[in-house]
């Protein structure tokens, strides 16, 4: 099958995870790795599996990716997956069935099976910690709590569970 693995990352997290996924692929498919604003909707058509990464930004999937998903063109038969990176430590299942609202509704208007999402921790960006700090109204203690539990990720155990989910999307 021909796969691709395409994704929206600033600080390199949904990126570590595209990766992975790419290199499960790669061994038994035809798969490239690209990042989302090198590909057109036209390109992602020829494509018998999708795969779509996105950091959570405000509770949903990166503008960027919101966009693709609503440029895609009809293209039956065909499989997407969606990956997706938090700081967050824990959504509920269903939440994360919520944030892929939009890739079921791209696969649903084009013809296109949903395969399910996978998502993990990602650190947040240094910069951006007093401000979210604040935000959750977190003390220095809970924070410091918070900042150990995504110190790291994704890690070795993020990306080996990011290819068995890819596994599964491919069998
Ligand atoms: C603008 C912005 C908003 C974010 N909003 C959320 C959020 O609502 N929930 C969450 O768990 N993480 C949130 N994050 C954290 C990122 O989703 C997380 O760090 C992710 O792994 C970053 O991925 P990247 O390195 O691929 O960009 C936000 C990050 C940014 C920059």
């Amino acid at each position: 099958m021909k796969v691709l693995v395409t994704y929206f990352s600033q600080s390199g997290n949904t990126e570590k995870i595209a990766k992975a996924i790419y290199e499960e692929a790669a061994k038994a498919h035809t798969a490239e790795l690209k990042k989302l604003e090198d590909v057109s909707p036209d390109e992602a058509a020829g494509y018998d599996v999708l795969f779509i990464g996105s950091p959570l930004h405000s509770a949903n999937l990166a503008a960027p990716v919101k966009e693709c998903l609503g440029a895609l063109k009809p293209a039956a038969g065909r499989k997407m997956a969606l990956f997706i990176t938090h700081f967050a430590p824990a959504y509920p299942g269903q939440e994360m069935d919520e944030f892929a609202e939009p890739a079921k509704a791209a696969c649903e208007k084009n013809g296109m099976e949903y395969k399910g999402c996978f998502d993990c921790q990602g650190y947040l960006a240094d910069a951006l910690h007093e401000m979210v700090k604040n935000k959750i109204g977190l003390d220095d203690e809970a924070w410091a709590g918070m900042v150990e539990q995504m110190t790291g990720r994704p890690n070795g155990e993020d990306e080996a569970n990011a290819q068995a989910f890819a596994k599964t999307v491919l069998d």
